[in-house]
């Protein structure tokens, strides 16, 4: 059983934006170093911003498709940085950083998420997005009943989670952690402190009913 549901808010580009994630009980928050994302920050800005996290809260970079030596240096950079791959990455890409790292998974029908979980068992935990254009952050939820019942590796739910529904996902998925990005935004890069607490809010009413399930 996980007794509390781990957090990560994605996307973060603004000091008050890492200080409200952390203030409202995040475990981790993303970077995005995805050039063609809305929520793209460099590696000196992501650094600065990683800087002010207390102690217990996970940097996450994410990268699609980046070349070795930009996730290298951001490793340099952020000495503490968890990798999140979101492209299409192989697992010698992914393994030859020599980072624990999230895989993400795009939940198109058809996808063998087992085989996948297989091919990607170095993995910390496998990130299960909806398949959008343009790789991620698209604020789409894909029907959690794909996710077979035995996934071998940590599932982090992710894929148009808000305040509204995640109490739902956890409680139906009963993932390790859950992730979100566009669903605590007021615009795009741009997080609202209020949606964010919501957010966590829901995430441990999840819990409290899971634990009061079993109790
Ligand atoms: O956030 C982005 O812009 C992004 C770009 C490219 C790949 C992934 C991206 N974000 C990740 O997508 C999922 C779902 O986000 P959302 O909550 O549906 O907006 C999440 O893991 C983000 O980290």
């Amino acid at each position: 059983m996980n007794p509390r549901t781990r957090i990560k808010i994605c996307g973060l580009t603004r000091e008050e934006d890492v200080d409200a994630a952390a203030q409202a009980g995040a475990d981790a928050v993303g970077f995005v170093f995805y050039p063609k994302s809305p929520r793209h920050v460099t590696l000196s800005r992501a650094r600065e911003l990683a800087r002010r996290l207390p102690p217990f809260v996970t940097p996450v970079g994410l990268f699609v498709n980046a070349p070795l030596a930009q996730i290298e240096a951001a490793c340099e950079a952020i000495p503490s940085l968890v990798l999140q791959f979101h492209g299409d990455e192989t697992p010698e890409q992914c393994a030859a950083v020599r980072r624990p790292y999230l895989r993400a998974a795009r939940m198109a029908p058809g996808l063998d998420l087992l085989h996948f979980a297989h091919r990607y068992a170095d993995a910390q935990a496998l990130l299960l997005d909806a398949y959008v254009e343009g790789y991620g952050g698209g604020g789409k939820v894909f029907d959690w009943s794909l996710i077979p019942p035995s996934v071998p590796i940590p599932v982090v739910l992710s894929g148009g989670l808000t305040p509204a529904n995640v109490t739902d996902g956890i409680l139906q998925v009963r993932p390790w952690a859950v992730d979100v990005s566009s669903g605590v935004e007021s615009a795009k890069g741009i997080k609202d402190p209020d949606a964010i607490r919501r957010f966590c809010e829901a995430v441990r009413e999840a819990d409290a009913r899971i634990a009061a399930a079993v109790a």
